[in-house]
């Protein structure tokens, strides 16, 4: 049996039980405390009061005792001191509180001496005095004098007898006062000699009257009084006893008692305060925890004429004794509260339990059937195509089949019911995939296979069919289902990374991963035949140019065109594969023939050849190619690779468009061009770079004109290099770039110098390869290095070579409109080597042409040459150009360009080129002017 369900939130039941009990509990607390509060004040008001009684009461019994003392004047007539104590003695014993009972008669001043003397027989020294010094001090003259004749106790009191009651202003308007009112009169709160132990004292009197005189109004009560009777009070004792004293230090209260004749302040006779603790010490918390109620009651009334004013103040009785009901009615009330809460909250959950019983029941009930449902829907809502086939051969007949293949193949289920469960395949039957699944349909075991499938529309896709057999309550198979997974783009994008992974896609033919692959097969096959295998690394001739000066976009352009090229030229059997930027590698295996295969690299070097138009220009390819064979220059893929690599630099080095084969001296040589090529990164930085320069000849005067800076290399070890062995390795690995600009400053420097020092005014002239020309920055260079050094624009020449304009013609014009117009001659080095035609040249603004030395050396034995030398001047002439003839080596030479008019000349006839410091001296010679 399932265990009660455990309820983690309060019913909305319980939570409302809960919450009018506790509004039902407040209600009747409130209702409770405040019926008690009423009765705790009533309750202290009553004790209060009560207090106030017996003060009343003690204060009249004190004075009727006085009274009693006054009527034994009133009735006995004459007293003797003996008979005064006698009387007033029990009175005393009963009334502690009452100091002293006194008797007083007026004496006049008239009568003074006479009373005095008289008095002396009694008490020895007697005089009347002032009352209220304790030495004997006579009372000053008066009228009259009301003197103590009488004192009880005496023993006490003797040295008061004589104290005259007049001569205290308060007793004296106390006496007056009882006097005029035939009423006993009280003093407020005084300072006696009888009250030295600070007491506080008051002062009862009465009056006694003759018997014999009329006492109707006032006068004739003053003319009858003939003395005074008087108790002296000790007011504290006498409150504390009226109050119960005993009682009160438990009572919790504080009572102060204050007296105060007509006139006077109020003066404290009495004063009690006990520390709020009860006996069990409970009034503390409670007061600290609900807050001190403090009640006070005072009363008024008069004594004597004297008004005594008393005042009980404390709190109620503790809170937990005063509220009881209602503290008792607050713990009922939360307990019934909670108790009710509780048993709403176990109703509710048993209520919840039975509930989800009942739900469970229900679920288990309908399980079965939504089971059923949710199978059929599912089925239904697969996005893969689902079949139901019969297991009964040959056709095993479709029987069901969901929304999904109809949405995929195109085909309504009514078409395709009772159909061959392959019947997707159309006449593709015989495929590996559908004949796996056939065979396994007949023994009714389950498998798998990829298959092409045909939609209605005749569309080709590819299926991952799963058939799974069907067996109801353990007996045979009696239908398959059959799932198919529509794979064809999980297959497309296989094949695209394949693609990516195996080829090129800037050109679509093979990339390096797939070239590794087929150089290995066909080096295994070479292998098991003993054939050869020819690989051809091919390098496009300056295909850098191309790229940096029109941009990628044609770059890649012309990559394309080269690689469609490449294809078109191979053979089949050949592969043709773009190993990385502007390199290709040719592969050509089952190649026996050595001259087959070089023919095959020619050829396919020729079709390389024709003009590629890009932007609207032609271009002409050509390539340097470097070959490997297996198994002489390598047995695997690396080898073979770099070895090819090697070959290309060598084809590169003679001259670029032409093929090499590998031969083992070209790896010396490019293991010393790797060589050269770090050390050439640090010979600026270490200044071994250095310029020689040699002089340029007017034909007419024989003077020094010119100078021509070309750099050397003074290396560390290999001694002077030649800029031939260096300069297109600076080209090639960028460094031509900081060398040209170097060159530059270095001899525009050198220049300002000698012209400073007074070797006069020299055109140097400057080379500058096909990539510092293309450098964006290059008018920008020339600038900088005129004007850091102060030399004229004029007096720089800058040399570029015939074959670097040609390139891009259209650019040189540009680049050398820029650089004409900040002054600086230009000159075309090397002409007569390229193909400028006439029209090309006549848009270039130049001002020098340098027929190529090799024209000028063959000048005397080769007519063609002269020839070619002569149109040249003629031609420059023509075009209102300078013309220099370089390497001119003989006088011969120098005779026949003097002949044809020739500008100027320059060549080992007059100088080689020289360092700065000999060709200053060179100059000086010249000049004459060297000492
Ligand atoms: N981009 C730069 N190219 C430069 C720089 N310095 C030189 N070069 C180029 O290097 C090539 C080889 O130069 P070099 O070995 O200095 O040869 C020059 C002369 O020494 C040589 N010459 C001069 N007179 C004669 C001669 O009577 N006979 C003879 N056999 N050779 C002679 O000719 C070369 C001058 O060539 P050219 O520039 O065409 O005037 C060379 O192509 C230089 O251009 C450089 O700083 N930057």
């Amino acid at each position: 049996m399932s265990q009660p369900p455990r309820v983690r939130k309060p019913s909305p039941a319980a939570l409302v039980t809960l919450l009018l009990g506790l509004v039902l509990t407040t209600l009747l607390f409130g209702l409770t405390y405040e019926l008690e509060t009423d009765k705790a004040s009533l309750d202290f008001r009553r004790r209060a009061e009560n207090y106030i009684n017996d003060l009343q009461r003690g204060v009249e019994d004190a004075v009727a005792s006085l009274q009693a003392v006054n009527q034994l004047f009133a009735s006995v007539g004459e007293v003797d001191q003996e008979e005064f104590e006698t009387f007033t003695e029990p009175l005393l014993a009963r009334q502690p509180y009452i100091r002293a009972f006194t008797y007083h008669r007026f004496i006049s001043s008239r009568e003074r001496r006479m009373f005095e003397a008289s008095m002396r027989r009694i008490h020895p020294g007697f005089q009347i005095r002032e009352s209220e010094k304790t030495e004997a001090v006579p009372a000053g003259n008066r009228e009259q004098y009301l003197p103590a004749i009488f004192i009880a106790p005496k023993a006490d009191n003797q040295s008061r007898i004589g104290s005259d009651a007049l001569s205290n202003p308060q007793r004296a308007a106390a006496a007056w006062r009882a006097i005029d009112r035939g009423a006993p009169s009280a003093t407020g709160i005084v300072q006696t000699i009888l009250s030295a132990t600070n007491m506080p004292t008051f002062f009862v009197v009465m009056p006694l009257y003759r018997s014999d005189m009329p006492l109707t109004t006032m006068d004739e009560r003053r003319k009858a009084v003939f003395g005074v009777t008087q108790a002296v009070f000790n007011a504290h004792d006498l409150v504390a006893r009226g109050l119960g004293h005993q009682a009160l230090s438990t009572s919790g209260l504080e009572v102060s008692v204050h007296a105060a004749a007509a006139g006077e302040a109020q003066q404290l006779a009495f004063h009690h305060k006990t520390g709020q603790t009860n006996v069990d010490g409970r009034w503390l918390s409670d007061s600290a925890l609900f807050g001190e109620q403090t009640l006070t009651v005072s009363e008024s009334f008069d004594v004597g004429g004297t008004i005594w004013t008393i005042l009980v103040s404390g709190g109620a009785a503790p809170f937990t004794y005063s509220h009881r009901a209602s503290l008792l009615v607050l713990i009922f009330g939360l307990l019934l509260s909670v108790a009710s809460a509780l048993n709403r909250q176990s109703a509710a959950s048993r209520a919840q339990h039975i509930e989800k019983l009942v739900e469970q029941r229900t679920v288990e009930l309908s399980r079965t059937s939504r089971d059923l449902e949710l199978r059929k829907r599912a089925i239904e809502a697969s996005a893969n195509a689902i079949m139901i086939t019969s297991a009964q051969g040959p056709d095993f007949a479709i029987e069901y089949v969901n929304p999904a293949f109809t949405r995929i193949t195109g085909y309504q289920a009514n078409e395709v019911m009772g159909k061959s469960f392959d019947f997707l395949c159309g006449t593709d039957r015989d495929q590996a995939g559908a004949l796996e699944l056939r065979a396994a349909l007949s023994p009714g075991t389950e498998s798998n296979a990829i298959v092409r499938h045909y939609r209605k529309d005749g569309t080709q896709f590819w299926n991952h069919v799963y058939v799974a057999p069907v067996t109801l309550a353990g007996r045979a198979v009696t239908h398959f289902v059959v799932t198919q997974y529509d794979i064809t783009e999980t297959r497309r994008y296989q094949a695209e990374l394949e693609f990516q992974a195996n080829y090129d896609l800037l050109t679509g033919i093979a990339n390096r991963n797939l070239l590794r692959d087929r150089v290995t097969q066909a080096l295994t096959m070479a292998a098991r035949h003993e054939e050869r295998v020819f690989i051809a690394f091919m390098d496009i001739d300056r295909f850098k140019f191309i790229n940096d000066s029109l941009g990628h976009r044609a770059g890649d352009l012309f990559l394309k065109t080269i690689a469609q090229r490449l294809k078109r030229a191979a053979r089949d059997t050949d592969t043709v594969a773009r190993y990385g930027g502007d390199e290709f590698v040719l592969v050509l295996p089952e190649a026996d023939d050595i001259a087959e295969s070089a023919r095959v690299v020619q050829r396919v070097m020729q079709a390389l050849s024709r003009p590629v138009p890009i932007n609207g220009k032609d271009f002409f390819p050509t390539c340097s190619a470097g070959i490997a064979v297996y198994p002489t220059d390598g047995h695997d893929f690396e080898t073979l690779i770099t070895h090819a690599d090697i070959a290309m630099y060598s084809a590169k080095e003679k001259g670029r468009n032409n093929f090499q084969f590998y031969a083992p001296t070209m790896n010396e040589r490019a293991a010393k061009r790797l060589q050269l090529e770090g050390d050439l990164r640090r010979a600026l930085e270490r200044r071994e770079l250095v310029l020689h320069y040699q002089p340029q000849i007017d034909v007419s005067t024989s003077r020094i004109v010119g100078a021509e800076a070309l750099i050397r290399w003074q290396h560390p070890e290999l001694g002077l290099i030649s800029p031939a062995e260096f300069i297109s390795l600076a080209e090639e690995t960028g460094l031509i770039g900081a060398i040209g600009d170097w060159v530059l400053r270095t001899s525009c420097a050198q220049a300002r110098h000698w012209e400073l020092a007074g070797l006069g005014k020299l055109r140097i002239a400057i080379n500058l390869s096909a990539r510092q020309f293309n450098q964006p920055n290059l008018v920008r260079m020339v600038q900088s290095a005129l004007a850091d050094s102060g030399l004229q624009a004029s007096d720089l020449e800058l040399e570029i070579t015939e074959s670097t304009v040609m390139v891009d013609v259209q650019h040189a014009i540009r680049t050398l409109h820029e650089l004409k117009s900040i002054d600086v001659n230009l000159s075309i080095d090397d002409f007569g080597t390229g193909f400028s035609s006439l029209s090309y040249l006549k848009q270039f603004p130049i001002d020098v042409l340098k027929i190529d030395q090799s024209f000028v050396h063959d000048l005397a034995t080769d007519p063609d040459n002269a020839m070619i030398v002569m149109s040249v001047i003629s031609l420059a002439h023509n075009l209102r150009l300078q013309v220099i003839a370089e390497g001119v080596e003989t006088a011969e030479q120098l005779s026949y360009l003097r002949e044809h008019k020739c500008d100027q000349v320059q060549g080992y006839l007059f100088s080689k080129p020289l360092p700065a410091d000999k060709f200053e001296r060179f100059l000086k010679q010249e000049l004459g002017t060297e000492a």
